[in-house]
């Protein structure tokens, strides 16, 4: 079985929506024919909104927003891994939904704030898994890979690809390159990673988007500047770096924490 992404390395206008929307519509729009997901950055829809943005930019996963992205990837029959800032009773997260031409199949609110966060969102609490293509599927956004405990929680509810949403700034290209071999090393899963490019709010970014197999090997690495880049995720890597040894079932030491069901194949790691 194999999923064809595309991987968007793009700019991003910090509490420019509107600028942002466009230019995913129009990427969505000419995604290259049997595309099955397009990944884009952390909080790609508004880029980064200060704490005096948030309230204006923020929006609900049923906002306007996201509904004009869920009709371009209807139109397209593509899915998207796309990051918001949102808004959920009152309280903003730097969320990321995997949106499906069904409709959200996951929504993740980013545990693990960076300084840059903290001020303008609230922590999530939960780490979810969904079933998508027969694939079970978890989110994690930037800051959260510098946690080993995050991938892990997605294995241990089965997860076999990772999906990261990033916006890392320099100096810290290098810190992302090696964690990101190492979250699907030591999880025998597929890591796919998508930063922001260019430049914002005072940093740059920098790009250096991955996929890493679970055998631990990179399969594709861009570089700093804004890029397009499409590949095919072979799960047949999966079994096949799992055939000699499985991390996951032969660990002895088990995270803290309750697992829950919240819907078929779906599930999510409480944060205690
Ligand atoms: N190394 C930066 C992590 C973040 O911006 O979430």
């Amino acid at each position: 079985m194999t999923l064809h992404i595309q991987l968007a390395q793009i700019p991003l206008q910090d509490g420019d929506t509107a600028a942002n929307l466009a230019r995913v519509l129009a990427l969505i729009a000419s995604a290259p024919a049997g595309t099955d997901l397009i990944v884009f950055p952390e909080t790609t829809l508004m880029g980064f909104p200060s704490a005096e943005e948030i309230a204006a930019v923020a929006e609900p996963l049923h906002g306007p927003t996201l509904a004009a992205v869920q009709q371009a990837v209807r139109a397209a029959n593509v899915a998207v891994a796309i990051g918001l800032a949102e808004v959920l009773d009152g309280r903003y997260y730097n969320t990321t939904v995997l949106l499906t031409p069904e409709g959200v199949q996951l929504a993740y609110r980013k545990t693990h704030l960076w300084a840059s966060d903290v001020g303008v969102f609230e922590p999530g609490s939960q780490l979810p898994v969904a079933t998508w293509r027969g694939r079970k599927i978890g989110i994690l956004i930037c800051f959260d890979i510098e946690f080993p405990e995050t991938a892990r929680a997605l294995a241990s509810q089965g997860a076999e690809l990772l999906l990261v949403t990033n916006g890392n700034m320099d100096p810290y290209g290098p810190v992302h390159r090696t964690l990101m071999t190492a979250r699907a090393l030591e999880n025998q899963l597929f890591a796919v990673m998508v930063n922001r490019c260019g430049s914002g709010g005072g940093l740059d970014f920098a790009g250096e988007s991955m996929v890493v197999t679970p055998g631990g090997d990179i399969q594709l690495a861009l570089g700093r500047d804004q890029a397009l880049a499409s590949t095919t995720l072979d799960f047949a890597l999966l079994d096949a770096s799992r055939r000699d040894y499985h991390y996951l079932s032969q660990r002895r030491i088990a995270l803290a924490g309750e697992t829950s069901a919240t819907a078929a194949g779906a599930s999510a790691f409480l944060i205690p």
